[in-house]
């Protein structure tokens, strides 16, 4: 049970005892998420990060989820990925397939991976041409006050200095207006570049932050 509940009209946040008790409450709250959403509107739009909110997930793969769970609804995006190939330990992508998507029935063609064929710019574009026709058909919902995708859920985990996805804190992606998917470097490698839907401004979100002292999460 949480041990620490801060309402406000932003959101909520939640600190638990230990992960084990994010991780219940997690899957409870995709769970319950999913069912809403599938029911509303026969769809469920989930983006995720990396780090470790994925390994967070693991109870998604055991009873009750694994049979309650509608996977065949499931359409599952990223809200930041690295330039490596599928298969490179640092992927967002084999993260999340290693741990959830290889052990839970979705649909692989739901799962939109970034291509790892093509420049880090080029796959930026592909991934937001094929956002912008999920929006048109509604299969990922729309925002009401801009044409921006509305995910059902969009998971993120939060860095020691503040960054979720890969907005760090008062990095110039962060001025994006116009792209819905955008290719930046990291500011602590040369090698990793990520793609950030502008649309995290409007989402419904869960974000994870755990220490060595406390572990919780906010919701809104
Ligand atoms: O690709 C990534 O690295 C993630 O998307 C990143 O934004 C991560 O979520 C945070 O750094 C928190 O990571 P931890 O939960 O592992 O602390």
């Amino acid at each position: 049970m949480a041990r620490f509940v801060c309402p406000s009209d932003r959101g909520e946040l939640r600190i638990y005892e230990n992960l084990d008790e994010v991780a219940t409450e997690l899957a409870d709250y995709i769970a319950d998420l999913s069912e809403v959403s599938v029911k509303e509107r026969g769809f469920f739009a989930i983006a995720l990060s990396g780090g470790s909110l994925i390994s967070l997930m693991g109870k998604l793969c055991e009873a009750p989820y694994n049979k309650t769970v509608d996977w065949a609804k499931w359409y599952i995006f990223w809200a930041d990925e690295r330039v490596v190939a599928k298969n490179h330990a640092d992927s967002n992508y084999k993260l999340a397939k290693d741990c959830l998507l290889s052990k839970v029935p979705v649909i692989p063609s739901h799962v939109y991976s970034i291509n790892d064929s093509m420049s880090a710019e080029e796959a930026a574009n592909e991934y937001e041409f094929v956002l912008r026709q999920l929006v048109k058909t509604r299969t990922v919902g729309v925002s009401e006050i801009s044409d921006c995708p509305k995910f059902d859920l969009i998971l993120l985990g939060m860095g020691p200095d503040g960054h979720v996805a890969s907005l760090f804190p008062n990095h110039m992606a962060l001025d994006e207006k116009d792209e819905w998917v955008a290719a930046k470097q990291k500011h602590y490698t040369q090698q990793l570049m990520t793609w950030d839907p502008i649309a995290l401004c409007c989402l419904p979100g869960w974000f994870s932050r755990a220490t060595a002292t406390w572990c919780g999460f906010w919701t809104r």
